[in-house]
């Protein structure tokens, strides 16, 4: 991580997100705008495949032997922030490896974590004792669970109707 600072804006919340297929950044531009926050996306450093099994199948990998992937950038101040809300994806019943190196890379300390949730059907998964763990003295708000559209779904249902045009 380089230290960049790369964050939207001059406010003292910041909405720190990761997302794939664009949900949760969905729902990242919503609180950025309506609260007038800062805005910081979470990115690995060697971004995720384009596809979406090699993706699954990767971040299993990373999941099985416990490694989390370094972060493209850091956000560069963020003692400067009371409240942070984070936003991630649910990925293997669990908080994304990236995300949990977020974590891990900021002191979260004292803030208010208001975390947003967003999955494909099976829930939150364990996120919220990853979240107590990794940011242990942090305050934590209840956070917004919300079910969005799978890239499976759209990606099997899409591949189906390409077969059918083809034959
Ligand atoms: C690698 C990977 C693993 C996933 N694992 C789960 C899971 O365990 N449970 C679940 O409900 N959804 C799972 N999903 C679906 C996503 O949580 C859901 O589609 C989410 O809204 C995607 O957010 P995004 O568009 O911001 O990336 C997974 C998606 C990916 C890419």
């Amino acid at each position: 991580a380089t230290g960049t600072p790369n964050v939207q804006g001059n406010s003292p919340i910041l909405v720190a997100y990761f997302s794939r297929s664009g949900n949760t950044r969905v729902i990242a531009g919503v609180v950025h705008r309506s609260l007038k926050t800062d805005l910081f996306e979470i990115e690995p450093a060697t971004p995720y495949p384009k596809d979406y099994f090699q993706t699954v199948e990767q971040a299993k990998n990373e999941r099985s032997r416990g490694t989390k992937p370094t972060l493209k950038n850091r956000v560069a101040d963020i003692e400067r922030y009371e409240t942070v809300y984070l936003g991630f994806p649910i990925w293997g019943t669990s908080v994304p490896p990236v995300v949990q190196t977020f974590l891990s890379n900021h002191n979260l300390a004292g803030k208010l974590l208001i975390p947003f949730i967003t999955h494909g059907g099976y829930g939150k998964g364990d996120s919220e004792d990853i979240l107590a763990n990794l940011a242990p003295a942090a305050r934590r708000e209840k956070p917004l669970v919300l079910e969005c559209d799978q890239e499976r779904r759209t990606t099997e249902t899409v591949t189906s109707w390409l077969d059918t045009i083809r034959s």
